[in-house]
C-alpha cells in the first residue's frame, strides 16, 4: 500500500477552453481530491475527455488554471499518467515498450528492465514480453498500456475509456488492474459511458453536460438521488437537450 497521493487536490479554477473561436468549455470550477476513485460521466460531446486532458495537462485551458495543490506539488514533478481509449505502442516488444517508457521518465538500465519485468509479471503479463507490441490484441493492449502506466508510479491516473473497444472478458480483465492500482493507493479518474462499470468501481461521481458541471458527488447519491434533472435525464437514458 502506498501513501495517499500528496499532489492533491486538482484544483482547475475558471477553466475555458476554445479552438478556432469555438468555446468547447465555458467555465469549469473543479476539485479533485484523495477520494475516488472517481468516474466522470456525461452525454457524447459533453467534454470529458477534454476535462481529462486539461487535468493532465495534454492541452492548456485557454483562461483560468490548473494546479496541483497537495503539500509534495512541485513544478516539473510528474505525479499523473494518462490512459487513452486505444492505446499508443512504439514499434518494439511488450517488455521494450514498458523500458522505454521507464527510460524517458529517468530510470538507469538496470532500474528501468527490472522494472518493466516487475510490471508485467505483476499483471500476468509476462507471456507477452517479448511480442510485438502493436500485434497484440485490443485487450492486451490496454493491459500493457494500463500496466506500462502503474510502472510509472503515478499519484493520480487519468483513464479515457479504458474498455470501450474491449469485449467482457477483457473489460474484466481491466477492472481488476483498475482494483488494483486503487488498492495500491492510486487515485483514479475515468471516463465510461458503462453506467454499471462506474457503479462497480467509482466512489466519487463527476457529471459533466455541455462542458459545464452538473453534479460533483457520491457515487450512491448519484445514482439513487439525482440532484439535477439533466443527471436523472441521463440515467433514464433519454436525450439531453
Ligand atoms: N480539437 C477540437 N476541435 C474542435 N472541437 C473539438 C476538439 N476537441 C473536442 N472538440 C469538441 O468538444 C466537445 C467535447 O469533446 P470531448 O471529446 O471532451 O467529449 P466527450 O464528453 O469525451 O465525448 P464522447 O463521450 O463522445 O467521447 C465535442 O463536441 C467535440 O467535438
Amino acid at each position: 500500500m502506498r501513501d495517499l497521493p500528496t499532489s492533491l487536490p486538482l484544483r482547475l479554477k475558471g477553466v475555458r477552453y476554445a479552438v478556432g473561436g469555438t468555446t468547447l468549455i465555458p467555465g469549469l470550477d473543479l476539485v479533485l481530491d484523495g477520494r475516488g476513485p472517481t468516474a466522470v460521466l456525461g452525454p457524447n460531446g459533453a467534454g470529458k475527455s477534454l476535462t481529462l486532458r486539461l487535468c493532465h495537462g495534454l492541452i492548456r485551458p485557454t483562461a483560468g488554471t490548473v494546479d496541483w495543490l497537495g503539500p509534495g506539488a512541485a513544478p516539473g514533478r510528474r505525479r499523473d499518467a494518462m490512459v487513452f481509449q486505444r492505446p499508443v505502442m512504439l514499434r518494439r516488444s511488450a517488455f521494450g515498450n514498458l523500458v522505454h517508457a521507464l527510460a524517458l521518465s529517468g530510470l538507469g538500465y538496470k532500474a528501468r528492465r527490472e522494472a518493466a519485468r516487475a510490471a508485467l509479471d505483476r499483471f500476468g503479463l509476462g507471456a507477452l514480453a517479448d511480442r510485438p507490441a502493436r500485434v497484440l490484441s485490443g485487450g492486451e493492449q490496454q493491459r500493457l498500456a494500463l500496466a506500462r502506466a502503474w510502472a510509472l508510479k503515478p499519484e493520480v491516473l487519468f483513464l479515457d475509456e479504458p474498455t470501450a473497444n474491449l469485449d467482457p472478458t477483457a473489460t474484466r480483465a481491466v477492472e481488476s488492474m483498475i482494483g488494483e492500482f486503487v488498492r495500491d493507493g492510486i487515485k483514479i479518474v475515468m471516463t465510461t459511458h458503462d453506467l454499471g462499470q462506474a457503479r462497480r468501481i467509482a466512489q466519487e461521481i463527476i457529471f459533466l453536460d455541455r462542458g459545464r458541471l452538473i453534479e460533483q458527488t457520491s457515487a450512491p447519491a448519484f445514482f439513487d438521488q439525482p440532484r439535477t434533472r439533466e443527471a436523472a435525464a441521463f440515467l433514464r437514458g433519454d436525450l439531453l437537450c
